[in-house]
């Protein structure tokens, strides 16, 4: 006797479906068990199926939806659920009011709503917050720290993909009170992905290939919601310095961190709180001392691969991370919160390999 298992299915909108991380959405929720996806909007493909569009997806169950070019309220009309922003910044907060208020829970990849203070907003992003009241409400979603918060959540802001890759090694080791609060160093690189699917000189194959520079100095938009975070977790204000870079692959984010371990405070303990904080995270894989994360074993996965040194003669730890900006930083990461909102398991629709 064969028994079956059906498992409820929540309607579910992609706003901005034609971009890298509306992609990368659409990739993982076709093969996600508990959606169905109802609509997915592009302006400049409305009209066209996915799989035409997108020809991997090509015989796809599902593929037949065709892209739409939707306000709110025909996306809430389509029936939709869970809507995922994947739109520019700016945009982002146009959409999301609207849907919340018709019932629909909103996960915005945009940067939109992961400040907390309207003055920080203003500083990083040059203009006044459109919305103070729903950027408040909104939860900060990074899984492995806000479970609770992200279940019960009207709108979910899914982190940034250096933040993602610079804030999960960092907050153990803050909550546990070791680091120096002002000597916190990263460097990280992008894949060009990161800067989105847009016709821009600066990223033409000729000129990002075989080439590899720093940008946004001294104060990229990440470092805002990068020290938020931190100063959540350590108590007290984190300030530091960031510095991203581009490199030419398609998609990866490799960020090296260094931070100085107070006086007094024990470095062997540093592996230790890594595990303990990590202990039931699937998608946390930590390497061990003095072993590199390397970008190519996260590539199209949903994980962040963790490794970590000390240095006796700085007394600075060294944490190295990597992961997709496109997965675990962004579709992958909002899938996440959503199975978490949803009440499904964590990790469903994400091991892919
Ligand atoms: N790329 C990455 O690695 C990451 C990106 N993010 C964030 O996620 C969001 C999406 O990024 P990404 O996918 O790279 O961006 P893309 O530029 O690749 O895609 C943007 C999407 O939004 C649609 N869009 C653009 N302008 C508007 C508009 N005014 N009204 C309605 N739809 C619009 C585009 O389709 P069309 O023009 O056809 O309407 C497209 O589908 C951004 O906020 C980005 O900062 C977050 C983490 C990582
Ligand atoms: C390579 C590149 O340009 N990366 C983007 C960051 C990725 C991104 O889209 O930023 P959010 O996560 O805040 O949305 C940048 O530096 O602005």
């Amino acid at each position: 006797m064969h028994t079956f298992f059906v498992m409820k299915q929540v309607q579910v909108a992609v706003v901005g479906a034609s971009g890298y991380t509306g992609q990368e959405l659409l990739r993982i929720l076709l093969n996600h068990r508990g959606v169905r996806l109802v609509c997915a909007t592009s302006r400049q493909y409305a009209g066209q199926p996915l799989w035409e569009v997108f020809p991997r997806f090509r015989q796809v169950p599902g593929s037949d939806l065709r892209f739409t070019d939707s306000d709110v309220e025909a996306i809430a009309a389509t029936g939709a659920e869970v809507a995922f922003l994947a739109l520019p910044h700016g945009v982002a907060a146009s959409y999301a009011r609207g849907l919340v208020d018709r019932g629909v829970r909103v996960i915005d990849l945009s940067a939109d709503f992961r400040l907390n203070c309207p003055d920080v907003y203003e500083e990083y992003y040059g203009n006044a917050h459109p919305d103070t009241a729903l950027m408040q409400e909104a939860v900060y979603g990074l899984p492995e720290w806000r479970p609770a918060e992200i279940a019960r959540a009207r709108i979910v802001a899914s982190p940034g993909c250096y933040p993602t890759s610079i804030l999960l090694p960092l907050i153990p080791l803050f909550k546990a009170g070791i680091l120096e609060p002002e000597d916190v160093v990263v460097c990280s690189g992008s894949g060009v992905s990161g800067a989105g699917r847009k016709a821009s000189i600066p990223l033409l194959f000729c000129e990002c290939n075989e080439s590899f520079h720093a940008y946004g100095v001294p104060k990229h938009r990440h470092l805002s919601e990068i020290e938020q975070e931190l100063s959540w977790a350590a108590g007290e204000t984190v300030v530091m310095s960031f510095t991203p870079h581009l490199i030419p692959v398609n998609t990866g984010i490799c960020s090296t961190i260094t931070a100085r371990v107070k006086e007094g405070a024990d470095p062997d303990s540093i592996g230790r709180l890594l595990e303990e904080a990590y202990a039931g995270a699937p998608f946390v894989r930590l390497l061990g001392r003095n072993q590199p994360a390397d970008t190519k074993n996260v590539t199209r996965t949903n994980c962040v691969d963790i490794g970590w040194a000390y240095d006796p003669r700085t007394k600075r730890v060294i944490l190295m991370s990597a992961e997709d900006n496109v997965v675990k930083g962004a579709g992958g990461q909002a899938v996440q919160s959503f199975n978490i909102m949803c009440g499904f398991d964590e990790t469903e629709g994400l091991w892919v390999l």
